[in-house]
């Protein structure tokens, strides 16, 4: 019998290793090309070796915008395909696209993140699914549901006048982008956990960064990377908001904090269907998850709608009137109510044409859970599928004249289903719509009634990163409304 020696072992192995992945590539390959009888594939092309179509797609916008809308022209199919971000993907393409994606959640596909993202969001709302996200979207619903928002439309009222006589009475030039980010982080600080003091805030919202520019790198586990960082800024939190959490626990055995106080106590009180409540990491995870849910889009949405408004002046002025009746109706210290809100008709329909043209968030990724046909193509098991919000809005069959700024497209009806999609749809569609709806409203409430804004460069630029930043965080100069004697 013949010994290798371990060096020979080891040359041995690593010559069956290659040999074996290089079998699975190459059945990969064979069975992309040909795969075999029925449906095809979709159009498309699966770019370059490793790096696929990553560089064009991210290149057009940022967000992929121009790369899709250039190949479904090119295509004429409701799908295409192509290879991003390291895996074949599917682009699903205009409202039939988006109903299939909303409608076979756990059928055919599961939401999907990377899993270094997943990772960093430890076991919360965005990285579970099936039953388990059915069961955490059900108690974040006890919060974010139209109901239990009545209670805190005062509060937010009055943390807009706070916000803008603290950071923008007074000044002759603000800054936009930074100012608005100041607005809907320290807001989601206190209807999430009640953290009002201005230090606490500050501390939280600068591991919050470093997670952000962090989570979308790849886990390299080495020190110094933005995705290390991340995670350090990340468990950082986690110790932060554990330490409320146990405060929290002991205040409400106390019977010193309310129940409904806020999306802590919601989470620490609120049972699932089996009379389950969350475990403490739970409400820890899902607080970092909704604070990241829910704070750039929010901000980001408002910043185009200040920009909009300063160049459309006759949508500014509409809904200044709007607002003014509204404050004609309270008492000056009074703050808004629900009843407010539903008075706010034109303003949200301006809000919406804005997140139509300028969407804040570009789209999202499914993972397909197996084989399956869509349109006369076939769909692989383990392919990523991509819906996206901004090609679906500027379709002409939808939004006639996509190019042109009409709020009016929102009255009555308004669009057909599946074709406005700024919060997506079906069973992962946005949770935190009406919390977003509210917080801008009364933003813009406020903000209209105060002042009117001129952009000190009227052709600053917007990219996507992911979502809509001004090159130069968007500067206004103020101009203060004469008071009313
Ligand atoms: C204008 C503001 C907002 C926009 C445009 C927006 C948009 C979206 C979109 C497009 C999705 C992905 C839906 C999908 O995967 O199909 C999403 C998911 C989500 N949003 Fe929002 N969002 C906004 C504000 C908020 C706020 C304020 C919160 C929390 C208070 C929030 C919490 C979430 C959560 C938790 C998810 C993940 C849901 C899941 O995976 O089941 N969002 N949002």
């Amino acid at each position: 019998m013949v010994v290798l020696w371990s060096g020979e072992m080891v040359v041995l192995w690593a010559a069956l290793a290659v040999g074996f992945a290089t079998l699975m590539v190459a059945r990969r390959w064979w069975r992309t090309k040909h795969p075999g009888e029925g449906p095809k594939l979709p159009p498309g092309t699966g770019g370059w070796p490793l790096i696929g179509e990553t560089l064009p797609y991210l290149a057009l916008t940022g967000s992929g915008e121009n790369f899709i809308v250039k190949r479904m022209r090119k295509y004429r199919t409701q799908v295409f395909r192509t290879h991003i971000l390291g895996s074949p993907m599917a682009v699903f393409c205009g409202a039939a696209g988006n109903k299939f994606i909303f409608s076979n959640e756990n059928r055919v596909l599961v939401n999907a993140w990377p899993a270094s993202v997943a990772k960093l969001f430890g076991r919360s709302v965005i990285t579970t699914t099936g039953d388990e996200a059915k069961r955490v979207r059900k108690v974040l619903m006890a919060f974010l549901s139209p109901e239990a928002l009545h209670e805190f439309v005062g509060q937010m009222d009055s943390a807009a006048r706070l916000h803008l006589k603290r950071y923008w009475d007074g000044k002759a030039e603000v800054k936009v982008y930074s100012m608005l980010k100041v607005y809907t982080f320290s807001l989601a600080c206190s209807l999430f956990a009640s953290i009002e003091s201005e230090e606490r805030k500050a501390q939280l919202s600068a591991f919050f960064n470093v997670f952000l520019k962090g989570m979308m790198q790849m886990d390299l586990k080495i020190p110094g990377t933005r995705y290390y960082k991340a995670k350090k800024a990340v468990d950082a939190l986690r110790r932060e908001l554990r330490k409320e959490v146990d405060d929290r626990k002991e205040a409400l055995r106390a019977g010193t904090a309310n129940p409904k106080q806020d999306l802590m106590s919601y989470l620490l009180t609120t049972a699932d269907d089996s009379g389950k409540h969350m475990s403490d990491e739970e409400v820890v995870d899902n607080i970092i998850n909704l604070l990241f849910a829910g704070h750039d889009t929010s901000s980001s949405t408002l910043l185009m709608v200040l920009k909009h408004l300063a160049e459309k002046p006759y949508y500014y002025n509409e809904i200044l009137n709007e607002q003014r009746e509204i404050e004609k109706s309270k008492g000056k210290e009074e703050v808004l109510n629900w009843e407010d809100l539903k008075k706010m008709k034109y303003t949200w329909n301006v809000v919406c044409e804005v997140m139509r043209v300028s969407p804040a968030v570009a789209g999202a990724f499914r993972l397909a859970i197996t084989d399956f046909d869509y349109a006369g193509f076939r769909i692989p098991k383990g392919w990523r599928l991509h819906w996206n919000v901004h090609t679906t809005h500027m379709m002409e069959e939808y939004f006639p004249e996509p190019e042109k700024f009409d709020p009016s497209r929102f009255e009555g009806e308004g669009p057909p289903p599946y074709t406005f999609v700024p919060f997506g749809g079906g069973p992962r569609m946005c949770p935190g719509l009406e919390f977003a709806r509210v917080e801008m409203l009364v933003f813009l409430h406020n903000l209209v009634k105060n002042y009117k804004w001129e952009l000190v460069f009227p052709n600053e630029k917007i990219h996507m990163d992911p979502m809509p930043v001004a090159e130069n965080g968007l500067p206004v100069h103020l101009h203060p409304h004469q008071k009313h004697s």
